[in-house]
């Protein structure tokens, strides 16, 4: 099953990802991101990537319904190391990553925008890590970039409350380029992805291949030991509370165990 649609105009390919109710981040919708991703990067007609979410959301994380099928922490770590794999391809990619947020871009949907080179969103779009009210963590590089966004005390913030920023405070924190209407969102992307399309492909993957320098091996470590906590707290009688109460609408209980 297709859960991406690709519409290349003007040299700006629009990468859809249409996975009713919530785009939820299932491993074959990130499967299928990481195929699309190796079919567009040598397409010369390609010159930009612009990325949204199909129905009311960018997207609402990793499918937490599929959460309940993974058993082990090694299978939990494993995944993580499969997204942190993805989103670091998508900043490594020679050409610009453009996200489209609105609606909510929330756990592993903030991760998947935090990997694009661009973020530009719907000004009451909510932009957060809710991880830790389900009694987990981030496991897709989030505690790696989210600090580097916003800063390590806003950061904590968010972590630790598991409040979203809306697009406007977004764009405050540094963690998005703008904001806008919903209904402009996509005209307004689209038209700085053609403005991008314009510069030269070479010049633009050095900047992109010059960008990498800045990340420090402490940065390769983190998500290392990310991908070995996330599969730990999936073991935890708190994880598997946090996960249960999602499904269940109802609010978690953690006892610490
Ligand atoms: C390594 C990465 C880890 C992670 O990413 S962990 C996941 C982190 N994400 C979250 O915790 C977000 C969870 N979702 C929400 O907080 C809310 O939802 C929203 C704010 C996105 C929307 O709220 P509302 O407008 O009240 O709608 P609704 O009834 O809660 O959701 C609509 C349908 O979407 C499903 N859904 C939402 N998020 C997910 C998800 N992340 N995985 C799987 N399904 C999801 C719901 O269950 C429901 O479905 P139904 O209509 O069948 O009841």
């Amino acid at each position: 099953m297709s859960f991406l649609h690709v519409n290349v105009e003007d040299r700006v390919a629009v990468i859809t990802i249409d996975k009713a109710p919530a785009n939820a981040l299932s491993s074959a919708v990130l499967k299928e991101l990481s195929f699309v991703l190796d079919e567009l990067k040598n397409q010369e007609e390609v010159r930009v990537i612009l990325l949204r979410g199909e129905g009311r959301f960018f997207s609402a994380g990793a499918d937490i319904k599929e959460f309940t099928t993974v058993e082990t922490g090694e299978e939990f770590a494993r995944l993580a190391q499969f997204g942190q794999d993805l989103f670091e391809k998508m900043e490594t990619f020679p050409k610009p990553i453009i996200a489209a947020i609105h609606g909510a871009a929330l756990g592993g949907g903030l991760e998947l925008a935090m990997g694009c080179h661009i973020r530009l969103v719907s000004k009451t779009a909510k932009l957060g890590l809710p991880e830790l009210q389900l009694g987990l963590i981030p496991g897709f590089a989030g505690t790696q970039r989210l600090p580097r966004l916003v800063g390590s005390a806003k950061a904590f913030e968010m972590l630790f409350t598991s409040d979203p920023l809306t697009g406007d405070e977004a764009v405050r924190w540094g963690l998005a380029n703008h904001a806008f209407e919903e209904e402009s969102l996509m005209d307004e992307a689209f038209k700085m992805a053609k403005k991008i399309s314009q510069k030269g492909p070479i010049s633009v993957a050095s900047v992109i291949e010059l960008s990498r320098y800045s990340k420090t091996q402490e940065y390769h470590n983190g998500v290392k030991r990310e991908a070995e906590l996330f599969g730990k707290v999936f073991t935890s009688e708190d994880g598997k509370e946090g996960i249960q109460a999602f499904i269940e609408k109802r609010a978690p209980e953690f006892k610490g165990k």
